[in-house]
């Protein structure tokens, strides 16, 4: 019987460069499933709106008919509203937001992870929940999909399991997708990855257990495990969050060095600025604000953390503290521009804009209708969710909601 621990037959292993080449040649122009790069976006969201429904005790015991007459039933959260995005060859997208803003979700389902509630998600343009139903006729097959949508969790303790060494976790995956390497084959794989990715030496870290390595190893196990098996997208949910700062640029770093081999596209998911701009920046990737469920503002890392239009981004970055301590220190005393301490319901988020109850710009027109991502002239790819975008809205005529309007430092 051959199980995950056999595989420690030594090998005569290649360069990690001849390697990583060999890999990212086989993924650069056709997918191992054999279905060809075909133009379309790797993964597109068309209004997607995701809720979730929780089911208290009183819905589970009573028929429908009694919980909706007397109006006994919950609202879902609106994790997720009418979001749509497109990811492409070797994009980045990094989605920064406050805990709870939907981030999570949101990647979730732009991997197929997570099925959305309206809207739909599309694989190359093929809609993932109709390959995953059988609904769709063709050369794909849920299992592609899946293989080429790939996540990276915050907290790689739980993402590795304890009782299994280093060769048996990266080796499983390859058993899946990769059903005809050999052992040898898979050995060689594992150790170039670890070598590429600075697991050294890594015929060493072959045979630990996750308890001996260290938190950033750690995480460089868990990215291993995703890209080994050449993915197309890979979610990297808050992946350095848990990380000590001095590791936090390591990792980002390994994953910009890891792009460069294989040509993957990322969803990089962060609630820290500082974090989203420097992998922004790295990648010449783009920043979604996320507020509520909703994409507030996009554009470059220098058009959305320099040039913010947003009021919510504008108050994201007065929030962050910046690097001076004498600037930390100003900041500090200045009074917050945010109109309320209270944080919206997500099962009952304000009508209009999501964002008025709590923007120091928010007017009347502002409760009426909520605005669409838009840009300025001259601005085309720096989309913000305002209606200050437009100096046509009636928004300049209506009257400040709360009082007058608020300065936000540093604006
Ligand atoms: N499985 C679920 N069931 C019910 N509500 C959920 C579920 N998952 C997320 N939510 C809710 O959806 C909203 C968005 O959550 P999500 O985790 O996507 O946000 P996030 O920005 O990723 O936050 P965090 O960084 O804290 O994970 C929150 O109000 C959350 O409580």
């Amino acid at each position: 019987m051959s199980t995950d621990d056999d595989d420690t037959s030594s090998s005569e292993t290649s360069s990690p460069e001849s390697t990583s080449t060999s890999t990212s040649t086989a993924s650069a122009n056709t997918l191992s499933s054999g279905v060809e790069d075909n133009g379309e976006p790797v993964v597109s969201l068309e209004n997607v709106s995701v809720e979730f429904k929780e089911e208290p005790l009183i819905e589970q015991a009573l028929p429908q008919s009694i919980i909706d007459r007397f109006d006994l039933g919950e609202d879902p959260v609106q994790a997720v509203n009418d979001v749509s995005i497109d990811l492409g060859e070797e994009d980045v997208l990094v989605l920064l937001g406050e805990s709870g803003s939907g981030k999570t979700t949101l990647g979730r389902t732009a991997i197929g992870v997570q099925e959305p509630t309206e809207g739909s998600v599309k694989y190359r343009g093929y809609d993932i929940q109709d390959v995953e139903s059988g609904r769709h006729s063709g050369e794909l097959y849920f299992e592609d999909v899946r293989r080429a949508l790939q996540i990276v969790h915050q907290d790689s303790n739980a993402a590795l399991n304890p009782y299994r060494t280093i060769r048996a976790t990266l080796a499983e995956p390859l058993k899946l997708w990769f059903p005809d390497l050999d052992v040898n084959d898979r050995n060689e794989r594992i150790l170039s990855m670890l070598r590429t990715t600075g697991v050294t030496p890594a015929e060493d870290y072959m045979d630990r257990y996750p308890h001996e390595l260290s938190g950033g190893e750690k995480q460089r196990v868990a990215i291993i495990r995703a890209m080994l098996v050449e993915p197309d997208v890979i979610l990297a949910d808050e992946v350095v969050s848990a990380l000590d700062v001095s590791l936090r640029i390591d990792i980002m770093d390994l994953l910009v060095d890891l792009q460069e081999m294989f040509q993957t596209s990322y969803i990089f998911i962060s609630h820290n600025l500082t974090n989203a701009r420097y992998f922004a920046e790295r990648t010449d990737g783009k920043i979604a604000v996320v507020y509520l469920g909703e994409i507030v503002e996009i554009g470059t890392p220098e058009e959305v953390i320099e040039n913010p239009k947003h009021p919510y981004t504008q108050i994201l970055r007065w929030a962050s503290l910046p690097l001076d301590p004498v600037e930390a220190r100003e900041t500090l005393t200045e009074p917050s521009p945010v109109m309320t301490e209270e944080a919206p319901d997500p099962s009952n988020p304000p009508s209009g804009c999501r964002f008025h109850q709590s923007c120091p710009k928010a007017r009347e027109a502002c409760t009426r209708e909520n605005p669409e991502l838009m840009s300025e002239e001259g601005s085309p790819d720096h989309l913000s969710a305002c209606f200050r975008e437009d100096s046509t809205h009636e928004y300049w005529q209506s009257e400040p909601l709360h009082g007058e309007e608020h300065d936000i430092p540093g604006q």
